[in-house]
């Protein structure tokens, strides 16, 4: 076989596996305002794929692009060799994409555990009343769920919290928090807006390596925003670059590293 670029990230060790989400010529304004001008990247599977470009370069929107917050003007988007249209974000979560926010959302006075329980919405098959009622199967079904919870916090060290109303938590322990409670819906894809922002140097450190050690034990595919390059160069397999909306560069830490346009547009952002 041949070997061309993609193929060579196909390595024993890591296995990135083939393509499950194709973004092709990408378009979305919002008014007059352009926030994405045909972009078009691809993600592989098992792959730490990054997102990065200089402030309002569009790298959000694109995150609610793929999981069906905003639907592009133009474009087509293939999640599993499924061409999507007019996917909301209830039908993305679904299909198995999930993603945590650049502002924490979670639910502040709910303890640690029942914030991650609520990830685990979409897999509960009992109706209201039977969880009201807390009868047969729907107690089951909630002992299975929880079962599942505890699994994610022992993975994420934060057993000591579990009972801890999140609004108490320090903002690091928050971030880690909702990354518990995006894994609880057990996604294929995830989708982290900024995970370390706002983090110490430990918290990022700690985080850094949560989300390799998500991407190995769990297989799951990421696709990151974050913006201490740093962190992105270390983990990402691939980086795509946007600036004003534009892609300016896509290729590995080492290629976008040496892109004259990546270098000319971040100079331009810390001028
Ligand atoms: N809901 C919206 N309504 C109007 N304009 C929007 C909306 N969301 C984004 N934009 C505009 O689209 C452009 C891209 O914004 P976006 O938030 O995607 O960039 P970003 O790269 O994530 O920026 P940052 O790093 O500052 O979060 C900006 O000009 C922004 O003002």
């Amino acid at each position: 076989m041949q070997m061309n670029e993609p193929d060579a990230l196909f390595n024993a060790a890591r296995r990135i596996g083939p393509e499950i989400l194709d973004l092709r010529n990408i378009s979305l304004s919002f008014g007059g305002v352009k926030a994405l001008t045909n972009i078009s990247f691809n993600v592989r599977q098992h792959e730490i794929r990054a997102i990065i470009g200089p402030n309002g370069a569009g790298k959000s929107s694109m995150l609610n692009v793929i999981n069906g917050v905003y639907r592009p003007q133009e474009g087509e988007i293939i999640f599993r060799g499924e061409h999507r249209k007019n996917m909301d974000c209830h039908q993305a979560a679904k299909s198995g994409i999930a993603r945590t926010f650049q502002n924490i959302a979670l639910f502040k006075g709910m303890t640690v555990l029942d914030n991650i329980m609520t990830g685990r919405n979409l897999k509960m098959k009992s109706n209201f009343l039977m969880q009201a009622l807390y009868w047969g199967p729907a107690r089951r079904e909630e002992i299975e769920h929880r079962k599942k919870c505890e699994e994610i916090i022992d993975f994420l060290e934060i057993q000591a919290i579990r009972k801890t109303p999140v609004g108490r938590l320090p903002y690091g322990l928050q971030k880690r928090v909702e990354l518990a409670r995006a894994l609880a819906a057990e996604p294929e894809i995830l989708l982290l807006d900024e995970p370390m922002a706002g983090m110490n140097v430990e918290e990022k450190q700690d985080m850094c390596r949560f989300i390799l050690d998500v991407n190995d034990q769990f297989g799951t595919t990421i696709v990151l925003i974050e913006h201490d390059m740093g962190v992105v160069m270390d983990i990402s397999d691939r980086v795509v670059v946007l600036d004003y909306g534009k892609k300016i560069g896509d290729g590995t830490p080492d290629e976008v590293r040496s892109n004259q346009d990546v270098i000319k547009a971040y100079l331009g952002a810390a001028h």
